[in-house]
């Protein structure tokens, strides 16, 4: 059963792919964009990344950061586990933040391997930029917020 879903999906998010497009965005550089309407609760797209150990992604963090790439393409699980984009990612990977996103993450367990799949939390109209809240934790240093939406916290962090 459990590999009949898995195949469902994976469909799923082909099918879904070659409806995505990452495009110039009004919230930050570029974003991903649908280019036809998209469900509410319908599955998106994957974030797809190396899986890595905390220890490991603090490193990369600190590299990255030293190579000037500042944020980069990871994305935290609450267990402290990361998925990282940066050299093999996704489309997922240029997702913008939205403090009203129109999507949001789940991570599921699939044979032990955690997944992300990114899905509507409402309809997206075709043109719609994909976006989903980042959570990032609070930092002094602040990211501000691009997203414009009217419940804006005016920050990332
Ligand atoms: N609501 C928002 N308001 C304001 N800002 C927002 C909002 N949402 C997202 N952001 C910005 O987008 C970031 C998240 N981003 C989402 C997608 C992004 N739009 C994009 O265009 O990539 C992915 C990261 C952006 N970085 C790009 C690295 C790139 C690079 C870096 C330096 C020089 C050249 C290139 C790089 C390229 C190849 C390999 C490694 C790094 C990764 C957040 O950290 C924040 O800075």
């Amino acid at each position: 059963a459990a590999e009949g879903a898995e195949l469902l999906k994976a469909t799923q998010l082909k099918a879904r792919k070659k409806h995505l497009r990452f495009q110039r965005s009004k919230i930050h550089d570029w974003g991903l964009v649908a280019q036809e309407p998209i469900e509410s609760e319908d599955l998106v797209v994957e974030y797809v990344g190396e899986l890595i150990r905390p220890q490991i992604s603090d490193i990369r963090e600190r590299l990255y950061e030293k190579m000037g790439i500042g944020s980069s393409y990871l994305f935290r699980l609450d267990d402290g586990y990361v998925v990282d984009a940066t050299k093999r990612g996704g489309i997922a990977r240029f997702i913008n933040h939205s403090c009203e996103p129109n999507c949001y993450t789940k991570v599921i367990s699939v044979e032990g391997q955690k997944k992300i799949f990114i899905y509507a939390k409402r309809h997206i109209a075709a043109g719609e930029e994909i976006t989903y809240n980042y959570k990032f934790p609070l930092e002094d240093k602040k990211i501000p917020c691009n997203c414009s939406s009217r419940k804006c916290r005016g920050s990332l962090n």
